[in-house]
């Protein structure tokens, strides 16, 4: 550890975030009406190129419009390598209520990329006089924007939480895969016969946790494409909480409930954290750094570990 004390990301709840294209805006109630801690109004890639200015005028107009409750209201710009991204910031930022928290920069592939974004912001929200400022979400999705995981993280004081983009990472990396997450036929070790199959997300997501920690971020996990598969979601999500990722994107409201499940820590968890942390305050009381709790070691460091899950669940009911 640093001199430097790890800063804290900001305190809400981010165990789900439910995605929704802007160009299907029958669906926006429903998204509002979801358990997602999240919601992202996407103007990216699930729309269609003739659909870009129409999808834009729905979701300005939507975040007025719908009662979004206590949700963070974030919209999906298009990246900088397509000549939309800028209309949609100045469009968003001059003529979206308040009521917008956040907008996702995809395919973020170096720190001047989050600079370019916050400088478009920064110049409308004093010209329009908004007093709210914005925060950004970006997407790792791309060889580049894993190689500079760290300067994204670090680019810009709006910067709120980060993801893995299966989809287009597995593009920009040449995998040989079509699948968005989860486990990959082919990602196998082999041993007298059997096949035992590995993470081939584990290395990334682990980078992102990293860097996001390091700078006060919170590390998301993106998408799980086969929607018909809750083991396949649940198996990905719980190495994703395991690594230290706060919640998962949903590509469909069915999965909505499967991350609140996941990310939210269980009642025995959060029983046993208390339990460690009760059975330190007595060897603190003694005169020790370490004591036995069921039969294994906790020291100073486990109450660290164990406020984790404590805070995280504390959060969660306080929201
Ligand atoms: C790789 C990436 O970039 S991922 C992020 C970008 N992608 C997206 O945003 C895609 C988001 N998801 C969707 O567009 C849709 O869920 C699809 C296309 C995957 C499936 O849509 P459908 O075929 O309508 O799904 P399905 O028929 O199972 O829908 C069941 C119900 O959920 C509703 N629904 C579907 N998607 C959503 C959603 N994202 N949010 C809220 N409700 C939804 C449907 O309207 C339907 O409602 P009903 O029962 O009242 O009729
Ligand atoms: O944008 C998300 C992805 O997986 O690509
Ligand atoms: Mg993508």
């Amino acid at each position: 550890m640093s001199f430097r004390i790890q800063p804290t990301p900001v305190s809400r709840p981010n165990r789900c975030q439910l995605f929704g294209p802007g160009s299907r805006p029958q669906i926006f109630e429903k998204m509002a009406a979801s358990e997602a801690d999240v919601i992202n109004l996407d103007l990216e890639d699930s729309v269609a190129p003739d659909d870009k200015d129409s999808a834009r005028r729905n979701v300005i107009e939507a975040i007025g419009d719908i009662d979004w409750g206590k949700k963070h209201l974030s919209v999906r710009i298009n990246g900088l390598d397509t000549p939309y991204w800028y209309r949609d910031v100045v469009e968003l930022l001059e003529n979206a209520s308040d009521r917008l928290d956040q907008i996702m920069i995809p395919k973020a592939g170096c720190g001047a990329d989050i600079y370019a974004v916050d400088a478009l912001v920064t110049a409308v929200e004093r010209a329009k006089g908004r007093t709210k400022p914005i925060g950004f979400e970006v997407i790792i999705e791309s060889a580049a924007g894993i190689a500079h995981v760290e300067e994204i993280a670090a680019a810009s004081p709006r910067m709120q939480a980060m993801s893995l983009g299966a989809a287009d990472f597995a593009a920009s990396m040449g995998m040989a895969t079509t699948g968005i997450g989860g486990t990959q036929e082919n990602y196998y070790m082999h041993r007298e016969g059997e096949r035992y199959w590995s993470d081939p997300w584990h290395w990334a997501q682990a980078a992102i946790v990293a860097a996001c920690r390091t700078h006060g971020v919170l590390p998301v996990d993106g998408p799980f494409g086969d929607f018909s598969d809750d083991e396949g979601f649940r198996a990905q999500a719980r190495r994703s909480a395991t690594l230290g990722m706060v919640g998962k994107w949903a590509i469909h409201p069915k999965q909505v409930a499967l991350a609140n499940e996941v990310f939210t820590p269980s009642d025995e968890a959060v029983a046993e954290a208390r339990e460690i942390l009760a059975a330190m305050e007595k060897a603190k009381a003694e005169g020790a750094g370490a004591t036995v709790y069921k039969g294994r070691l906790v020291d100073i460091a486990s109450i660290k570990q164990a406020e984790v899950i404590v805070q995280q669940a504390e959060m969660i009911a306080g929201r």
